[in-house]
Formats: structure tokens, C-alpha cells, sequence
């Protein structure tokens, strides 16, 4: 057992907001695991951060029509913001985009490189000479071979749900441009990820049979039996950590190569302000070195990362990577862009107050070794039936009995009662469980101490023994206190909010584990306690009806709603549409612009004047089919000189289902120059 831990959570990929999902199946378990060892003794580093590079956020970003960094921005804050109010204690929380990680993932590039440890390979790929780029697999679509999907990707057909290969779609088409792509060289370097089968299987195949967990062993198994092959730690994008080598302008490094350095840089940042040595936790035996993540991550972090690591040389292995199976929302795949799932800055808003219930239901359920599904009505009896009627009520009782009874002052008792060791009993499960990573079971250790609580206090029923038997009274509460206490104590990894809360109640500051272990009374004789605090509360039914007809109108619309539109853009104010000039015009003039394939120049009557305006739609009209058209025109947009022309203003028009340019008219024809708004 080592001194140090040092803890990892996945980076979350900033696209998005974090959902139940994220939650249970990785960072409520991880921020339960790095608190419990810190109450150990433990020197503990938590670390995490956003994971800001990769196609899917460049697609986002085109989609939207903003810059790649402003989707980061906002998806790093909202998920930043979201942690902090759920209470995960992330000892550094950072983003990839961190100036300081690009030096840290570009000088382990560069480590790898001096020591020869990647193959340099020239491949061919799918390249757009209009938009003068390499073509992620995600930025090509064609026809699927095998359903016939119209719009499948090049890695993947989502409709039948095969994994494809860009060389494999009928007419590929560029995302970018629309046009075919071409097949163009392009050079990348490679991670022979072969060369260290032999590495991996000793280590973890021989090595971890027994202390991993079968479904993470049996996965990293499954891949060396397949063979490993050399993988390209580079990419060809404009959006990523910049590969650190001479001609390799437009490269980047691979996003799965970046990320898990993340890691390591934002230990780095970490340290820088506290002083620690980074090197302590990462390149020292007396560290213990744990990832928790969800499934679908385990190949990058025990093969590919592990690959990596080994290649450069200075560092240590995982001791465990305790990944999680996947967490179902009402028996239906969580999925960020049908927008199911429960959203954790939603939940906080919803449910103020309330973060250790979510805290509960979702350990209690969390998907530890198999698929697991969170429903609102389960919810609701994890909260009403456990957290209020046992726990909470347990708590409450023992409170108000000694306000009552005894001005809050802890009676006198017998110090060496046997229920007094059911507190230990707990604190040492509790510890065996975590140090397995059986969350589940650990919680339910912590639930059958407040069960014993209240049980005890049901038999020994003080509130009638107080009216003839006083030392009787007396002693009860005395050993429910301690059991209280106890509670208190042992409850802070799994609901830190109430921790807080009772330790305030009890007086008491919060002790370390092996403290709650050892010491049999926690409250002396004549101790005094602090008023009472409602804990939990019952969660009425209308609150979960309310919450189970969200879910159904998200299915409704998700019916309804065009699956390719787009996400709809930040929100604005009445007053920034009213700075937007629209009017209608009558096109009176159109001709081709010279040497420009797509232009038309037009002269359009806009009611106020008759101005100039140059649009991208030659592909889809004839300058003849122009002349006389109403359209509607955004008047105050500042002029523009497109191909030496200065462009007044901009026509509005949309696609239609062909992809081809129509104008956007009023139903009726109008006079030139109203307003529209
Ligand atoms: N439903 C889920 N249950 C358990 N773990 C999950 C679930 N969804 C994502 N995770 C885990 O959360 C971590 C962060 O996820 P990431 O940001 O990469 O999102 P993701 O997998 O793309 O999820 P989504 O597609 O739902 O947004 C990963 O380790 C992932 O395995
Ligand atoms: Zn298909």
C-alpha cells in the first residue's frame, strides 16, 4: 500500500454538458475514492479536466457556424461549474487547451520521437481541394454498402450501425464542400502498438488476473488476443496540440494521444501551485496510479496510454483501472444529442439543496458490473424510503431526544456497550469495499449502520424508558449518539453535503478513518451538541411526475423534429434582433461575376435604394431566374468586397432537401421596403 494516490477521473469531452451517465459511471465513484483516501491519510491528487481536441468538437463548431474554442469555452464552463456544485473535489480541474498542457504533450511527443519510437508511414486519404484539407473520416459521407443509408459516415453507418472505412462508402462526399474528395499522400506517425504485446500481456494478462476487474481484464484480453497493430499518434487537422516537428505544418497530435497526457500536465499545474513534486505521483513506486473511467475508454487507458508511457520510459503503470459499464436513463441509452438523459446543471437547479440524494441514488445503482438503469420513480424511493426513512430519521431522532431530554448535552452511557461496535464494524467495511472499488456495496455497509441505528432505538424505545428508568434513557442516547457520530463521520465520501451538515450538528470536527475505527466513543459525556438540521426531505410525487414528463416531451419532439437539423445557437435578447435590419426587395437586375463559379451579381430594389449584392448561388440559379423575384434582404449588414465587388447587404436564403439554394419570400407578394420582424 502506498502513501500516495494518485487519481484520475476521464476528461470529459467539452461538447456537451455532464448527465447522470458521466456521474455514476465515473466521477461520483472516483470523487468517493479520492475523499475516502484522503480521510486515510492518504497525499492524494485528484485530477481532471476538459478534454477540448478531436473531430467531433470541429464539427460542432462548423455546425454552429462559431469557432472551435467557443464551443470549449462554454461546454468547459458549464461542466467546471457542474462538478463544483455536485461536490466532486477535484484537486486540480483544467482543460487541454492549457497552454502548459501543449508544452507537456508536445515534449513527451518529442521524447518518443528522439528515441525512436515511432514508425513514420505515408498513407492515402480522402483530401478536399476546395477547402484545401484532409478529411477526417467524420467529414465524409456516402452511401452505406450495407443498408444503402444515404448519409453514413466514413468511420460509421448509424443507421444499421456497421464501422466503415471512408474507401468503403459509395460516392463519398466532403462535409466541407460538397464536392468529391480526392486520395492525396499524406505522412503521420505511428505507435507500433505490436511491439509491446509481449509488455502487456505480462503486465496485465500474467500480472492482474485477480485484482482487476473481470470486465476491464477480460476486454484488454480480448484486444491482445486479436493483435495489436501500429496506430497514428498524429492527425491531419488544424484544431489540436500541434505536432512539435519540422514540415509538419497542419498536423496535430492524435486526440487520444493528448488527452490521457492531460493527466499528467494538469498534475503538473497542480503542484506548480502547491509546491508538491508531480514526479511523486507519477514516477515513484510509493504511488499508486488510478484511472477511473467508463468502458468504452479501457483500450486508451490500458493499452494505448500504457504504450506510451512505456515507450517514454520515466513512468510508472496504473496500479488498477477500475472502469465502469454503462448507466441507462429509464430503460433507454443516455444520449447527449437526443438530449436523454438528466443533466447534472439541471438536476442542481431543479433539486437546490439536494446534490447528496443524486449523490445516493446514483452509487446505489451506479453501473459497477453490468449495464444499470436509473429511473425517477427509483429515485424517489431512494430518497423517501432510505435517505428520510432510515437515515434520516435515525439522525433526527437521536438529535431531538437529547435537545429534548437533555439540553443537547450528550448523557452519560456505558463507554463500552457492544453496539458500539457496529460503528467500527461499518468504518471497516466500508474500507475493505473501497479498496476493492465495490461502491455499491460500500454505501450499503454505511446505509446497515444508520438500519442498526434505528433498530437499536425501536427496541430501547428512550422516550418511554425516560419516564421510569433514567440511566436506561439515558444510555440509549448515549449509544445513539455515538452511532450518530459515527455516521457522521463515515457517511462524508458518499454525501459530503450532509457530512458537513452533521458534523456542525455533533460539534464535532471531521477525523480520520482509522480515528473512527479505533476510537469507541466519539461523543464524551457532557458533550454539546448544536441545533438540529433537516437533512433530507421527501420528494412528493408531482416532483417526479413532473420530471418523467420532461423525459416524455424530449421523446415527442425527438419524433417530430428533423434529424439533421442543426442545434439551435446561444440565446439572445429581443434587443440584439432589433439591431437586424430585414426588409423585403425585388431583385431588378442578375448577372454571372467573371471568373467565379458560384457568384451572381445582383441589383435589387430594397425600397430605401437600389444597391448591389453579390451571393454564393450561381449552382442553383440562372441570373434569368432571378430577375423579378421578391426576396428579403438584411439591409444593415456591413458591405463587403467579395472578387472586387462591394456586396450591400445579404439575401436570406435556405436548402432544400437536395441541398440546392431557394430564396426566402413572403407568402404574398409585398411592397419593397417593410420590415420584417
Ligand atoms: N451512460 C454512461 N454510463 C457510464 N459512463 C459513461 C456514460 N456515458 C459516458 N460515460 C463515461 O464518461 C466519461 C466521459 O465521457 P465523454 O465526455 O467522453 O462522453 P461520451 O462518452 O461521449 O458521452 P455522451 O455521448 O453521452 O456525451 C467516459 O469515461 C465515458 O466512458
Ligand atoms: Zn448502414
Amino acid at each position: 500500500m502506498s502513501d500516495r494516490k494518485m487519481i484520475t477521473a476521464a476528461l470529459p469531452y467539452a461538447n456537451g454538458p455532464v448527465h447522470i451517465g458521466h456521474l455514476a459511471g465515473v466521477y461520483i465513484p472516483a470523487d468517493v475514492y479520492a475523499r475516502f483516501n484522503r480521510r486515510l491519510g492518504k497525499d492524494v491528487a485528484f485530477i481532471c479536466g476538459s478534454d477540448e481536441h478531436g473531430i467531433p468538437i470541429t464539427i460542432r463548431a462548423k455546425k454552429e457556424g462559431v469557432t472551435p474554442q467557443d464551443i470549449v469555452d462554454k461546454y468547459h464552463e458549464i461542466i467546471k461549474k457542474s462538478f463544483s456544485n455536485l461536490g466532486i473535489s477535484f484537486d486540480e480541474y483544467s482543460r487541454t487547451t492549457s497552454p502548459k498542457h501543449k508544452q507537456v504533450s508536445q515534449d513527451f511527443f518529442t521524447t518518443l520521437y528522439n528515441k525512436d519510437k515511432f514508425l513514420e508511414e505515408t498513407s492515402e486519404q480522402y483530401f478536399d481541394e476546395q477547402a484545401n484539407e484532409f478529411l477526417a473520416d467524420r467529414y465524409i459521407v456516402g452511401t452505406c454498402p450495407n443498408c444503402g443509408n444515404e448519409n453514413a459516415y466514413g468511420d460509421q453507418c448509424e443507421k444499421c450501425g456497421s464501422t466503415l472505412s471512408p474507401s468503403e462508402l459509395i460516392n463519398p462526399k466532403s462535409m466541407l464542400s460538397g464536392n468529391v474528395p480526392i486520395l492525396k499522400e499524406t505522412r503521420n506517425w505511428y505507435l507500433p502498438l505490436n511491439d509491446y504485446e509481449d509488455f502487456l500481456n505480462e503486465w496485465i494478462i500474467e500480472g492482474h488476473k485477480n485484482d482487476w476487474k473481470p470486465n476491464v481484464y477480460g476486454q484488454v484480453k480480448s484486444w491482445l488476443t486479436d493483435g495489436l497493430k501500429p496506430r497514428a499518434m498524429t492527425r491531419d487537422l488544424n484544431w489540436g496540440v500541434p505536432v512539435p516537428l519540422p514540415n509538419a505544418d497542419g498536423k496535430v497530435l492524435y486526440v487520444w494521444f493528448d488527452a490521457p497526457i492531460g493527466y499528467i500536465s494538469f498534475t503538473q499545474e497542480w503542484a506548480e501551485k502547491t509546491g508538491k513534486n508531480w514526479k511523486d505521483f507519477w514516477q515513484s513506486d510509493d504511488s499508486d496510479l488510478i484511472h477511473f473511467i467508463g468502458k468504452d475508454n479501457i483500450v486508451f487507458h490500458c493499452i494505448i496510454f500504457p504504450a506510451m508511457m512505456k515507450a517514454h520510459g520515466d513512468y510508472k503503470m496504473p496500479t488498477n483501472v477500475p472502469a465502469f459499464e454503462f448507466l441507462n436513463l429509464e430503460n433507454d441509452k443516455i444520449s447527449t444529442s437526443r438530449n436523454w438523459a438528466v443533466w447534472a446543471h439541471e438536476y442542481v437547479e431543479e433539486f437546490p439543496g439536494q446534490q447528496d440524494v443524486l449523490r445516493y441514488a446514483l452509487l446505489s445503482s451506479a453501473p459497477e458490473t453490468k449495464d444499470n438503469n436509473f429511473t425517477w420513480k427509483d429515485f424517489q424511493t431512494k430518497n423517501n424510503s432510505e435517505l428520510v426513512g432510515i437515515f434520516g430519521n435515525f439522525i433526527n431522532r437521536v438529535a431531538v431526544l437529547i435537545h429534548k431530554y437533555y439540553n443537547g448535552i450528550v448523557p452519560a452511557g456505558d463507554e463500552n456497550a457492544v453496539e458500539l461496535n457496529e460503528i467500527s464494524k461499518a468504518a471497516t467495511e466500508v474500507e475493505t469495499f473501497l479498496e476493492n472499488f465495490e461502491f455499491r456495496n460500500a454505501l450499503a455497509s454505511m446505509m446497515s449502520l444508520a438500519r442498526f441505528g434505528n433498530q437499536y432505538l425501536q427496541i430501547e424505545e428512550p422516550w418511554k424508558t425516560i419516564k421510569d428508568n433514567q440511566e436506561k434513557a439515558a444510555n440509549s442516547l448515549f449509544v445513539a449518539a455515538q452511532i450518530a457520530a459515527g455516521l457522521a463521520q463515515i457517511c462524508e465520501p458518499f454525501l459530503p453535503f450532509s457530512a458537513e451538515k452533521l458534523q456542525k450538528m455533533f460539534n464535532m470536527p471531521q477525523i480520520n478513518w482509522q480515528e473512527i475505527e479505533n476510537q469507541k466513543v466519539l461523543l464524551k459525556t457532557g458533550h454539546q451538541l448544536n441545533p438540529a438540521e433537516l437533512l433530507f426531505s421527501k420528494i412528493e410525487d408531482e416532483t417526479i411526475e413532473f420530471q418523467i414528463q420532461k423525459l416524455e416531451n424530449t421523446k415527442e419532439s425527438n419524433k417530430k423534429t428533423n434529424p439533421k437539423a442543426n442545434p439551435m445557437k446561444d440565446e439572445i435578447q429581443f434587443d440584439d434582433f432589433t439591431k437586424i435590419d430585414l426588409r423585403t426587395a425585388t431583385v431588378l437586375t442578375a448577372e454571372k461575376v467573371e471568373k467565379a463559379d458560384k457568384l451572381l451579381k445582383f441589383s435589387v430594389d430594397t425600397g430605401v435604394d437600389v444597391r448591389t449584392v453579390v451571393s454564393g448561388v450561381a449552382e442553383s440559379f440562372t441570373p434569368e431566374e432571378c430577375i423579378g423575384k421578391q426576396v428579403m434582404i438584411l439591409l444593415n449588414l456591413a458591405p463587403r468586397k467579395i472578387r472586387g465587388i462591394e456586396s450591400q447587404g445579404m439575401l436570406l436564403l435556405t436548402n432544400n432537401s437536395e441541398g440546392k439554394l431557394v430564396f426566402v419570400t413572403p407568402e404574398i407578394k409585398v411592397e419593397n421596403g417593410v420590415e420584417i420582424g
